[in-house]
């Protein structure tokens, strides 16, 4: 069956999911930006990538009735680019999900939503809440991409492949509270714990790696694409994979009336499963200090 994964936002990220959709000859895409030129330019460019036996294609527009008939909505739409910290331009960001919010549940309420716009967890949180959408169904993409980067700094500090690192997971914020989570790790055969000397270092790196990415690049598209292709992937072929994302809890982990990244099993109808994991004091400790910040920053919110 022909599906239709519109993209809301077509800067460098929205764009490069596109890229990545389009010549792995997913489906049809539709991108959307509030300046037409760019949703057009940018389709225009990436059809160029569509391959010769693929019967999809790709449109750009500032419609956003357009969105008729979608199956996936990916959000990758932003007012003003963060310097600092992500929660920097809140109640702009904000202000701008919840008029995406009301738009996709006119156009398209029974799409599966991606959000990837910063601040990743309060955004997922008031697109939930606006829409009223099965929190099941509105997935926060970004814990996935803070993993990808928490197992590369493990494979540089220990000078090993990442395919010899297992198990390794980031959760909470995607942000400065974000939690690696050490305790399952294990490099090879031998648990993570007992080749390293502290958490510290790993830590602070994988929380500042878009500042250092940012001394020698304006800012990242691809590792968040790949994240994001890999969710619609598995959407779509009906594939289950199991990574962390961000999603509206009731209960989980103890915590309430928040989003934030715990790990999930996804399938073709969006989230299935919120899994309960183990996790160390420290661990346990952090995770919910970090669902503190994220809910400072929602009720921070001036509408
Ligand atoms: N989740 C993650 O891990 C992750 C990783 C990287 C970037 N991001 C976030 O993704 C977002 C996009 O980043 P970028 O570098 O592509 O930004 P960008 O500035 O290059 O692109 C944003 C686009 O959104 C458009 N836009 C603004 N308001 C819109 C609206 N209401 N409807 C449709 N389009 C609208 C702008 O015109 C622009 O083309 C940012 O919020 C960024 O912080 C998240």
């Amino acid at each position: 069956m022909m599906c239709l994964i519109s993209i809301v936002g077509t800067g460098r990220v929205g764009a490069s999911i596109a890229f990545l959709c389009v010549s792995n000859g997913l489906d049809d895409v539709l991108l959307v930006n509030t300046t037409k030129e760019k949703a057009i330019g940018e389709s225009l460019d990436v059809a160029s990538a569509i391959p010769a036996n693929s019967k999809f294609s790709i449109r750009g527009t500032d419609d956003y009735s357009e969105l008729i008939g979608s199956d996936i909505v990916i959000i990758a739409a932003s007012v003003g680019i963060y310097t600092k910290h992500r929660a920097e331009n809140i109640d702009h960001q904000v202000a701008m999900i919840k008029n995406i919010a009301k738009k996709i549940k006119k156009y398209c309420p029974s799409a599966i939503v991606l959000l990837v716009s910063n601040p990743l967890d309060v955004l997922t949180y008031f697109f939930q809440k606006t829409t009223g959408f099965s929190r099941f169904k509105v997935i926060g993409i970004a814990s996935s991409l803070d993993t990808s980067r928490f197992r590369y700094y493990i494979s540089e500090t220990l000078s090993v492949p990442q395919s010899s690192v297992s198990n390794a997971l980031v959760l909470g914020e995607h942000g400065d509270s974000m939690v690696p989570i050490f305790s399952g790790v294990s490099v090879g055969d031998n648990p993570l714990f007992s080749m390293i000397d502290s958490r510290d270092t790993i830590t602070d790196n994988v929380r500042n790696y878009w500042r250092t990415l940012r001394n020698f690049k304006s800012r990242s598209q691809f590792g968040i694409a790949k994240n994001v292709f890999d969710v619609v992937d598995a959407i779509r072929n009906k594939k289950e994979i199991s990574i962390p994302a961000s999603v509206v809890l009731d209960g989980e982990y103890d915590e309430h009336d928040v989003a934030m990244g715990i790990p999930v099993i996804i399938n073709q109808n969006g989230v299935s499963e919120i899994q309960k994991i183990k996790l160390d004091d420290t661990e346990s400790s952090s995770l919910k200090k970090s669902a503190e910040k994220i809910r400072s920053d929602i009720k921070s919110v001036h509408d």
